[in-house]
């Protein structure tokens, strides 16, 4: 069968993905807002944490437990850290995936100090005997430990200060009732407008001291598929065009050069979107067509397909899916130059 996408490009494929690239750590914190005020966008978020803190300011005790929910790159790390230094407290860092056994999470939470904050990223791969553990830590201000081996062993009740956990997932619906019970206050967030990613860019080239034309901004937002992680990541490659280029502000130019050299098109789309979207219209009619198909005819994971592309190109309205496999949407065929066969509605 012949491969759309065969000599897949990674960092093209990179370049628009939410998730942090492995040497990202450092450039993601350097471009942290470290307060509400700060914060880009969100606003309905954003007044009902201030509320929420100040509330708790006001009453002097820590505020409940905080849940942030929502796909990658949006901010969740950002306003966890955003939390502790508005409450002028430290912040512990840990993940679901780095606590592989109840005990690691109960040293953490054993050694935390009054009014600290606990932020568990990926909190919903947290292992089940972990979770147990954090219901009642959570709840009750409690660690039971085991204390010897076999029938002998007994559990001493350790009494915790009170902290707050805030949690971070890209699965909400993966976290089980009782956990998600014991957070006050659940935020979800959203997929950021253009204009607010535009601001973003603005703010972040002042951070890396580059001078960015407004109408520059607005271009590389449309391309950041609304989200905050690829509109920085694209700011900074875009910077190291106008470094070569000896440019001493990025105009939107530069962009559409830089960007049309990294493969990302105007409504954001990369190499294997494009694959994606070509094999549905040329080699499928247009679907409908199964994701393993449509994997195999472009070259890649089926889960990459699934979970790379598929979100926003259906969120953008390129492709639907429905229970006899994925569809072309006449966007599509237009974005792709193509026409779109008459029954194009029919195939819903
Ligand atoms: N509202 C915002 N204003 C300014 N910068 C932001 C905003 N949201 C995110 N960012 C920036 O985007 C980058 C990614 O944000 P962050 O690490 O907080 O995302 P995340 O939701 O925790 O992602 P993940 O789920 O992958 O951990 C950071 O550099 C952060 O500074």
């Amino acid at each position: 069968m012949p491969q759309l996408f065969n000599d897949a490009n990674e960092e093209s494929l990179r370049m628009v993905s939410a998730e942090p690239q492995s040497n990202e750590q450092v450039s993601d914190e350097e471009l942290r807002p470290d307060t509400l005020e700060t914060f880009i966008g969100q606003p309905h978020l954003k007044a009902q944490m201030k509320l929420f803190l100040d509330a708790a300011q006001l009453r002097g005790v820590p505020p409940d437990h905080i849940l942030l929910a929502g796909p990658p790159g949006l901010g969740k790390t950002t306003l966890s850290m955003i939390v502790a230094h508005e409450l002028g407290v430290p912040i512990r860092v840990t993940s679901g995936p780095a606590i592989q056994h109840a005990g690691d999470l109960a040293s953490i939470v054993s050694s935390l100090d009054e009014g600290e904050v606990l932020f568990i990223d990926e909190i919903h791969r947290l292992p089940r005997a972990a979770e147990e553990l954090l219901y009642i830590a959570m709840e009750d201000f409690r660690v039971d430990v085991m204390v010897g081996k076999g029938p002998g062993a007994s559990s001493i009740p350790l009494t915790l200060p009170r902290f707050t956990v805030i949690g971070a997932t890209t699965r909400e619906g993966m976290l089980p009732s009782p956990l998600r019970a014991r957070f006050g206050f659940t935020a979800h967030l959203d997929y950021y407008p253009h204009s607010e990613l535009e601001r973003l860019i603005l703010r972040s080239a002042d951070v890396l001291g580059i001078t960015v034309d407004k109408d520059a901004a607005y271009e590389l937002s449309v391309r950041s598929r609304g989200t905050p992680r690829v509109a920085n990541r694209l700011l900074r490659r875009v910077r190291d065009w106008a470094i070569v280029h000896s440019l001493s502000r990025v105009s939107s130019e530069a962009v559409l050069d830089a960007l049309e050299l990294y493969q990302i098109d105007s409504e954001g789309l990369d190499r294997l979107d494009i694959a994606v979207l070509t094999a549905m219209c040329k080699q499928f009619a247009g679907g409908p067509v199964g994701l393993n198909n449509l994997s195999a005819m472009v070259g890649e994971e089926a889960e990459t397909v699934e979970t790379v592309c598929e979100p926003y190109l259906v969120r953008e309205g390129f492709m639907a899916r429905t229970p006899r496999g994925r569809i072309a949407t006449s966007k599509a065929w237009n974005h792709l130059g193509l026409t779109p066969p008459d029954d194009v509605t029919s195939l819903f």
